[in-house]
């Protein structure tokens, strides 16, 4: 059954080994502060550029990461803490970016299905934990003829579907999925894209989806978050953010997708002026500033998320920057 997610105040900080010369360690605040809410079987897009956190937040969600700060909620359950993680790792189940090397290449489908039916006891014996992932390869639009196949040879469209029924496996209420769709052909992505509608519904689902594909975004989300250097700096209404965006962010990746490219370029050469700082530089104040047309004195300091008509954003100036400039 799907249950709301809150993230309140989520922090993650990766220490690195630093600098022989100053003995000082270098911290990436990869994810800063972060809050949001996705209501019960609702679906969230966040998109911002290469490095600005997505993965890393999704993966704290998800357990694979502990927590630096904050809370996560799945309902009203917190399951940040320590006590919780065998509850977290039911509750929340994370898509991975690249099916292939989510599995294990000389295991059969089968073991890749039972092992977390395995692992959280579900089923009375292997003929049931057996049944069971047949059911899950058909509800995901294969059969139980792919139990004894090996991933290798599969294309990406049955793989991505192989690691969306082994997300599913363990009955999670929420699913967290990191750009399904990268690298595939058009057809393939349609058919995930319809894959993943149909699962959200039938298993009645809340998800989170990281995409830099503006119609992925517009097709299957709700709300929209826009990252920046860990942080969300916008936040809304999917429809309401594409038509009107508000920060100076979200206006240029909105300015810089068209009908149908990507709207973030995730090959590294972003459309956006300007690059993207690493996490780690400390830029004081607003993150965004030093690419930002509109900067003033008052970007000295942090801007926090505030109303701006049926979204949030975090912009000092959103008042002089007016809502259709
Ligand atoms: N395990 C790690 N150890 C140290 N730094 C990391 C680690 N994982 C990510 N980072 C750093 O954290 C920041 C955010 O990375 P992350 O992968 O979350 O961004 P992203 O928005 O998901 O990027 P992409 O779209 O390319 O996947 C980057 O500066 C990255 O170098």
């Amino acid at each position: 059954m799907s249950q709301r997610l809150r993230v309140e105040g989520l922090s993650k900080t990766f220490h690195g080994r630093g600098s022989w010369r100053t003995g000082r360690t270098a911290a990436v605040h990869a994810v800063d502060d972060v809050s949001l809410t996705i209501e019960p079987g609702q679906t969230l897009a966040l998109v911002g550029e290469s490095g600005c956190g997505k993965s890393t937040l999704v993966r704290t969600i998800a357990g694979i990461y502990q927590a630096s700060a904050g809370h996560i909620f799945v309902g009203d359950t917190d399951i940040s803490q320590r006590r919780a993680l065998r509850r977290h790792r039911r509750a929340v189940q994370l898509v991975p970016q690249n099916p292939l090397s989510s599995l294990n290449r000389s295991r059969s489908i089968r073991h890749a299905l039972t092992q977390p039916l395995r692992v959280h006891r579900i089923g009375a014996d292997t003929a049931e934990q057996e049944r069971r992932a047949a059911t899950l390869l058909e509800r995901v639009g294969l059969s139980a003829d792919y139990l004894p196949r090996l991933p290798v040879g599969m294309s990406v469209g049955e793989l991505q579907r192989v690691v969306v029924a082994r997300a599913l496996a363990i009955e999670p209420s929420v699913l967290l999925l990191d750009e399904p769709t990268s690298s595939v052909d058009l057809t393939t992505k349609a058919r995930i894209m319809n894959l993943l509608l149909d699962v959200q519904r039938s298993f009645d689902l809340t998800c989170m989806i990281i995409t830099h594909e503006i119609d992925i975004a517009r097709h299957l989300s709700h709300r929209m978050a826009v990252m920046y250097l860990g942080r969300i700096v916008e936040y809304g209404p999917t429809e309401e953010v594409f038509n009107r965006p508000r920060h100076p962010y979200t206006r240029m990746l909105v300015a810089s997708a068209s009908a149908s490219g990507p709207l973030v370029n995730a090959d590294a050469a972003p459309v956006p002026v300007g690059e993207v700082p690493r996490a780690a530089s400390q830029v004081d104040g607003c993150a965004f500033r030093p690419r930002c047309p509109h900067t003033a004195d008052v970007c000295g300091s942090v801007p926090l998320l505030r109303p701006a008509g049926t979204s949030q954003a975090a912009c000092h100036r959103l008042d002089e920057i007016g809502a259709d400039s």
